[in-house]
């Protein structure tokens, strides 16, 4: 697909909400959902236009990352989880410019105010709320991307249960300092999302690519105040590999450093990924077996390798 045009949706001006309810009178839904599922069958990721997260919040947001991330070194080395991609990550020297938290559950005021606390003992009440206002939205927005998607494939509700009821959001925030030389500017390394669906936002600093189905690197220019939907390896095992789980990576050109944030929506402990019956057929043989999300994941962090989800959970035919 290389130079195929990258698929912008546009959300905005919809009450996604009303316009699924009448949904058994009215069209305009349902051809929502198809094309979000084309994006995510031929792209594996998609451009996504949505007034009804403000763009006051995420530059509300952006101005509290940035002072989240300008705190010493040792207050947020402070935040440490033993699950992977739950902490604090830092001078990793792998990837020495990229910087973030991740914070599971911020969605819940308990668990951002304690996040808060951690950060700000003496209080940042003002932090708390856009952490947990903005990740809640972005959380609501997830889901609902994830439904539309099963909605187009005409499932019932059982069948996706795992990626979506029993789902939570881990809410990651990243910094990307400015390279110190043009040859060291890996801000994170290629690496499909592992979860089931991840929303992206981000400032005014391009950086993120994508590999093509040919095996090129291309930036994706994301407009100004838009989102970025990418599909992880949780979505393309349910699919059957109908869905693609695009490679990406963020690669720093600029003199300025870049902030992002993104929802990744993640089946909880326990919950199964399995190909429901429909989307097997004489064309689509079974590709992946059914497994533990949660065992998934572990099998990732102790072997990383960028064919984690062929040899853990594939089937060879
Ligand atoms: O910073 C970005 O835009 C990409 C982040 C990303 O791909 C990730 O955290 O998985
Ligand atoms: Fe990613």
């Amino acid at each position: 697909m290389d130079g195929a045009k990258i698929p912008v949706l546009d959300f905005s001006g919809e009450d996604l909400d009303d316009m699924r309810k009448s949904s058994g009178s009215d069209q305009s839904w349902k051809l929502l959902c198809s094309k979000v599922r084309e994006a995510c069958e031929s792209h594996g990721y998609f451009i996504l236009l949505y007034d009804k997260i403000p763009t006051s919040l995420r530059g509300d947001m952006l101005v509290a990352m940035k002072a989240l991330f300008d705190l010493p070194e040792e207050t947020k080395s402070k935040y440490q989880n033993p699950k992977p991609y739950r902490s604090y990550q830092g001078k990793c020297p792998v990837v020495p410019l990229h910087e973030s938290f991740g914070i599971e559950d911020a969605t819940r005021l308990e668990v951002a105010q304690e996040f808060t606390q951690l950060m700000w003992p003496q209080g940042n009440p003002a932090f708390c709320e856009i952490l947990n206002s903005m990740s809640s939205k972005m959380l609501d927005l997830n889901l609902t991307i994830l439904e539309m998607i099963f909605e187009s494939f005409g499932m019932e509700e059982k069948h996706y249960d795992a990626l979506v009821n029993d789902s939570t959001g881990i809410f990651r925030v990243m910094k990307y300092k400015v390279p110190p030389r043009e040859d060291e500017n890996l801000g994170l390394v290629a690496h499909t999302d592992k979860n089931a669906l991840t929303v992206l936002c981000q400032n005014d600093v391009q950086g993120l690519e994508v590999m093509t189905k040919e095996g090129h690197w291309e930036e994706v220019a994301v407009p100004r105040d838009a989102f970025v939907v990418i599909v992880g390896d949780a979505l393309k095992a349910w699919s059957n590999g109908r869905l693609l789980a695009v490679k990406h990576r963020v690669v720093m050109k600029a003199d300025k450093e870049r902030y992002s944030f993104g929802l990744f929506s993640v089946p909880k402990e326990g919950a199964m990924i399995e190909v429901p019956r429909e989307l097997v057929d004489n064309e689509h043989p079974l590709l992946y077996r059914p497994f533990k999300f949660a065992d998934y994941f572990s099998y990732f962090v102790s072997n990383i390798s960028d064919d984690a989800l062929e040899i853990y959970a594939g089937v060879s035919v």
